[in-house]
């Protein structure tokens, strides 16, 4: 079925309609990562956002519930809409070329109810992006351009937009781990001790959750508006900060509960829970004109001089002018020297901008679930 993509500037791509073929609107970025399109489509990080895909083939390897980002027992939030060059045939019968297919990725994309476009020149419109900023767009099956153009101008900026509590889980859960959800790439050691880590939830990735488990630290995942009494009273080891969609600016209750535990536990945030720490200092964050998001970024760590390639999605960033003494940055982006990590000085928190769960990505990161492991540990051993 033809579709067209109109942006909020009136440039239009015209291509067929995928997944549910419904109307999507939503903040257009770009990724680079040349896969793990499914982990994509279901980091909730992309609520809001229509995500398009750079790398030209998307749906090769099929789909699978074990790929999925958003958590059990919560919906699957993700992107907004997405836009391919091209989708791999959604024949019946088809022997996918990955072991763990278990359909194709356009029937996920339907059962998701998630709607995109395929068949445009995703090079083009890359470039528009990379030139101009992301911006709002809609694809639609209805193929009125002025009605389009009008929908898109109308859309809501992404800054100023609090998206967190949009995604968030509505009651507080214990994440639960069965076999096949473990991770791999490391055995868990069993002879440490069990952690309760409290993992506010402002769009988690299950990849986070199963990071912390297998780092002997089991989450119990609440929802964003949670104070610090709440979380206090549970008496949690450790609190983790989840990523999550939208301008990290004005969620000021996640702000106040952050500035409240700040010194009272360990603290590690991921990229929201990054820029919310940084809010909870004092500093500021600032819009990106496309921010980054593939699996490619490098990213150097200050204290061993290392480059890290890493997993990014985000259009925030924080400010370093605006740091105060107190919070020192760890971690810089090679390609445009923004800030990619931060830690306290005076107190047991540290965050990154980056993605070190990956899912999608490369694992040169994972080492940053350890040292919030050794951080715990440090701060009961005083
Ligand atoms: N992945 C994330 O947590 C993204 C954080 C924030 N929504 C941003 O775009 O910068």
């Amino acid at each position: 079925m033809p579709a067209l993509l109109m942006l909020d500037d009136g440039t239009c791509f015209e291509g067929y309609a995928l997944g549910a073929c419904q109307e999507a609107v939503g903040e257009v970025v770009f990724t680079t990562g040349m896969s793990g399109y499914q982990e994509t489509i279901t980091d909730p990080s992309y609520y809001g956002q229509i995500v398009v895909f750079t790398s030209a083939h998307i749906g090769n390897y099929g789909a699978t519930a074990l790929d999925s980002e958003c958590p059990e027992p919560k919906p699957e939030y993700g992107a907004g809409g997405v836009v391919f060059h091209d989708l791999f045939v959604d024949a019946e019968n088809i022997d996918f070329p990955h072991f763990r297919a278990e359909s194709s990725l356009q029937k996920k994309l339907e059962q998701m109810g998630l709607s995109g476009i395929y068949g445009i020149d995703t090079r083009a419109l890359t470039l528009h992006l990379r030139m101009h900023g992301a911006r709002n767009g809609i694809i639609s099956t209805n193929l009125d351009r002025d009605y389009l153009l009008k929908r898109a101008k109308e859309l809501p900026q992404m800054s100023g937009l609090d998206l967190a509590s949009k995604v968030t889980v509505k009651e507080k859960f214990v994440f639960n781990t069965d076999p096949g959800t473990v991770l791999t790439y490391k055995k868990r050691d069993t002879s440490k001790k069990m952690l309760n880590v409290a993992v506010i939830d402002y769009g988690a990735k299950r990849s986070i959750l199963l990071h912390l488990f297998n780092n002997n630290m089991h989450p119990t995942v609440y929802p964003a508006t949670v104070t610090a009494e709440e979380i206090l009273a549970s008496k949690p080891d450790a609190v983790m900060l989840t990523n999550g969609p939208g301008d990290p600016e004005p969620c000021g209750y996640a702000i106040k509960t952050i500035r409240e535990l700040v010194g009272k536990l360990p603290i590690f945030g991921i990229c929201l829970g990054h820029q919310l720490i940084a809010l909870a200092m004092g500093a500021k964050t600032f819009k990106m004109p496309f921010g980054h998001h593939g699996l490619n970024h490098p990213v150097k760590d200050v204290a061993t001089g290392k480059v890290l390639i890493t997993s990014q999605n985000h259009g925030f960033c924080v400010d370093p002018q605006t740091l105060p003494g107190n919070v020192k940055v760890t971690h810089w982006n090679l390609n445009d020297n923004t800030v990619e990590g931060l830690a306290l000085t005076d107190a047991p928190v540290f965050s990154v901008q980056f993605h070190p769960e990956a899912a999608p990505g490369t694992w040169d990161a994972y080492g940053l679930f350890d040292a919030f492991r050794t951080m715990v540990d440090d701060f009961y051993k005083k």
